[in-house]
């Protein structure tokens, strides 16, 4: 078997262009632009990628992108003062802080001074405990962006085996809450988990979010199992630098129903939802009906 590619590049266009048409509506018929601001401590590879890819679509989609850079040993309380402006802004719906920030920051403490309303990032405990409990909340990108491609593969996900590789709290966990949601069976996996590759091979869906490069061969994936891959990781390759995901490829899409590619898989859809997690703040913020299709 050779698995059906998720173009999550050509997703992600769409979602964007749905994201594009309710911003020209409400510039319309309300007179608003949706507005968001990313707030960069410091230099981070893989932040700056995603800063990058993410200022030129959010201005693509008519909204209007605010960019904070701010030294690397900025003082917690200086980072405290800019969003404790950027809360009270109301030209900004969507405020999202760089993570990892540098290590004499308390992000736990900086994320959730964000207002919960404003934060598209959906990382506030606030945010968390409404995602937890089935209420409406901000659902972190990337896990949305997954769970879009799921849905369109799957239709229906109930009853599937899914299991998460890593638990971090802006991938791996909230990842499991909205399968758990669409009432797969979940398992989370992670650097303690005992014979990895016997659980890996039991699921219908596989979301692989570690951190390491091609840790996940082809031979853990159940033939026919749907593979969603996390992982962003820079590698060294020949003299060229290449973007390698958590899964080995080619070894997993002989033998995967379906799969994402690294690049174009779920990098794409994670900006996406998050242009889309900016809409919708701009709708609830202002009262308005929320656009359909793009919240969990
Ligand atoms: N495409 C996108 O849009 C995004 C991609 N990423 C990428 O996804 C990956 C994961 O990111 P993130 O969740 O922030 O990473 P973290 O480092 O926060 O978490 C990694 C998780 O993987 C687990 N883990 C580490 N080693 C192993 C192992 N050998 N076996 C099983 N589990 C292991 C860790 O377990 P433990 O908890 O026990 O330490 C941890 O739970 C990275 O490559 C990141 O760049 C992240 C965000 C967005
Ligand atoms: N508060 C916060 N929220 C995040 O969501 C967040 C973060 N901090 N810190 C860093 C990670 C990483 N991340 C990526 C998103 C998109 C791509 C992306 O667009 N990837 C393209 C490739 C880009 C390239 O060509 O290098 C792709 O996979 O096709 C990558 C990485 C979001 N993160
Ligand atoms: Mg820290």
């Amino acid at each position: 078997m050779t698995a059906k590619v998720i173009d999550g590049k050509a997703f992600a266009a769409e979602v964007r262009a749905q994201v594009a048409r309710h911003v020209t509506r409400l510039k319309q018929e309300n007179g608003l632009t949706p507005g968001l601001a990313v707030v960069l401590v410091g230099e981070d590879p893989a932040s700056e990628v995603y800063v990058r890819n993410k200022g030129k679509q959010t201005v693509e989609c008519g909204m209007t992108s605010f960019e904070h850079k701010l030294e690397a040993d900025t003082s917690e309380g200086d980072l405290l003062d800019l969003i404790a402006r950027l809360n009270a802004d109301s030209a900004v719906h969507g405020i999202l802080v760089q993570l990892p920030l540098p290590g004499h920051l308390n992000s736990d403490l900086v994320i959730n001074s964000i207002d919960p309303a404003k934060d598209v990032d959906g990382f506030h405990i606030s945010n968390v405990g409404l995602l937890g409990t089935g209420q409406k909340s901000m659902v972190p990108c990337t896990p949305l962006g997954c769970l879009m491609m799921l849905r369109d593969h799957h239709g229906s996900l109930s009853g599937l085996n899914a299991v998460v590789v890593g638990r971090s709290n802006i991938v791996g966990k909230p990842m499991a809450q909205l399968l758990l949601g669409d009432s797969c069976t979940v398992t989370i996996a992670h650097s303690r988990t005992k014979d990895l590759a016997e659980v890996c091979r039991r699921a219908d869906i596989l979301v692989a979010a570690v951190g390491r490069a091609e840790m996940i061969p082809g031979d853990w994936v159940k033939p026919g199992a749907t593979v969603i891959d996390v992982g962003i990781n820079r590698v060294e390759r020949d003299g060229k630098t290449r973007l390698l995901g958590d899964v080995a490829y080619d070894g997993a899409a002989a033998v995967a129903g379906a799969i994402t590619p690294v690049p174009g898989g779920v990098g794409p859809m994670t900006i996406a939802c998050l242009l889309a997690n900016t809409l919708t703040a701009c709708c609830r913020a202002n009262g308005l009906p929320e656009p359909e299709g793009l919240t969990a």
